[in-house]
């Protein structure tokens, strides 16, 4: 579906030249969801500008469905949809149905499909009791649920989703990831996802593209990011009573806490409670699981990766 190869893309600025894209080459086959991560100013939002045509690269080969985005600009648009968290492409002062409508007019989308399409959305979205609501009266979450609508009304086969659940509650960003898992399952929309939100990425992508200085640092598995590249796993023992030597060999001793004990260790998990049960009594044992915000804080910080692509 996307074949981006080698794009570099230079601003010109009052400093000099500023390569926000350098040497980016990915590709995304159709119906996946892909996670794009990258702290501030990486070059995340260069790159979908230039896969929707908004800007044109200095050197690469860009392709989206055949196209080449800057070049058919009115047919690539019409297959894909965007949401900007921090924007809306919603007419402010109308009300949420007439944006809708108003969309159906620019893309001709065919009146029986439109209302299909309104009348899935407005039921897996909850749309109904602020479709006669002008968009500057919604909540944020309100908001997203209708940009989201909007974005799909003409069946776009691509949807780039940029921050969608900024600014959310929990339970408005689960209901926001719910729709875009059904989209994706059910009508096979591809989606890459941009996002500071780790918790997207968990419940929404396979896989992620890790992005630094415009340069790609890791594509590829997420649970594969975690296991190479995340910290140690804590294994969390509740012994019996207090234990004397809290030390075990071959473990890392964290914390001890009366009868629990916390250590760290890497690798399988069978080794070290093997060595733990025979050291004391133990009532219970948990594993806790490295948590992936901290793994790409590591990769951001200390550019694990910078040697090579995954
Ligand atoms: N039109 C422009 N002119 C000059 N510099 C730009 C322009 N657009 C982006 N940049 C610079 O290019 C670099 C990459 O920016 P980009 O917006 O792609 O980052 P990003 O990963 O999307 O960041 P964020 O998470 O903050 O949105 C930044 O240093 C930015 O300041």
């Amino acid at each position: 579906m996307i074949h981006v190869q080698h794009l570099h893309k230079t601003f010109r600025t009052r400093q000099g030249p500023l390569e926000a894209v350098r040497d980016v080459s990915f590709q995304i086959a159709r119906g996946e969801i892909v996670g794009y991560l990258g702290p501030n100013g990486a070059g995340k939002s260069t790159t979908i500008k230039v896969l929707t045509g908004l800007l044109v690269p200095d050197r690469g080969r860009v392709e989206v469905g055949g196209l080449i985005p800057w070049e058919e600009r009115r047919r690539h648009v019409a297959r894909l949809g965007a949401v900007f968290g921090q924007r809306t492409t919603l007419w402010w002062d109308l009300p949420v149905q007439d944006s809708l409508e108003l969309l159906r007019h620019v893309y001709r989308i065919p009146q029986a499909r439109f209302r299909e399409n309104l009348a899935a959305f407005t039921e897996l979205l909850e749309l109904g009791p602020f479709l006669g609501t002008p968009a500057r009266a919604l909540s944020l979450g309100q908001r997203m649920r209708a940009d989201l609508a909007a974005a799909l009304l003409h069946d776009p086969e691509l949807l780039f989703l940029d921050e969608p659940t900024v600014g959310l509650d929990v339970v408005a960003k689960e209901r926001i990831r719910e729709f875009v898992r059904h989209v994706n399952r059910e009508h096979g929309v591809t989606v890459l996802l941009t996002t500071h939100d780790l918790g997207d990425v968990e419940r929404l992508a396979r896989r992620v593209m890790i992005i630094d200085h415009g340069q790609l640092l890791y594509d590829g598995d997420l649970a594969r990011l975690q296991t190479r590249y995340g910290s140690a796993r804590e294994l969390v023992v509740d012994f019996e009573e207090a234990p004397a030597d809290p030390q075990v060999s071959g473990l890392e001793l964290l914390g001890t806490d009366g009868p629990r004990v916390r250590y760290a260790f890497t690798g399988a998990a069978a080794g070290p409670i093997a060595r733990v049960t025979a050291h004391a009594p133990v009532r219970d044992i948990t594993v806790k699981e490295p948590d992936i915000e901290a793994t790409v804080r590591r990769i951001y910080e200390g550019g694990l990766l910078r040697s090579g692509v995954g």
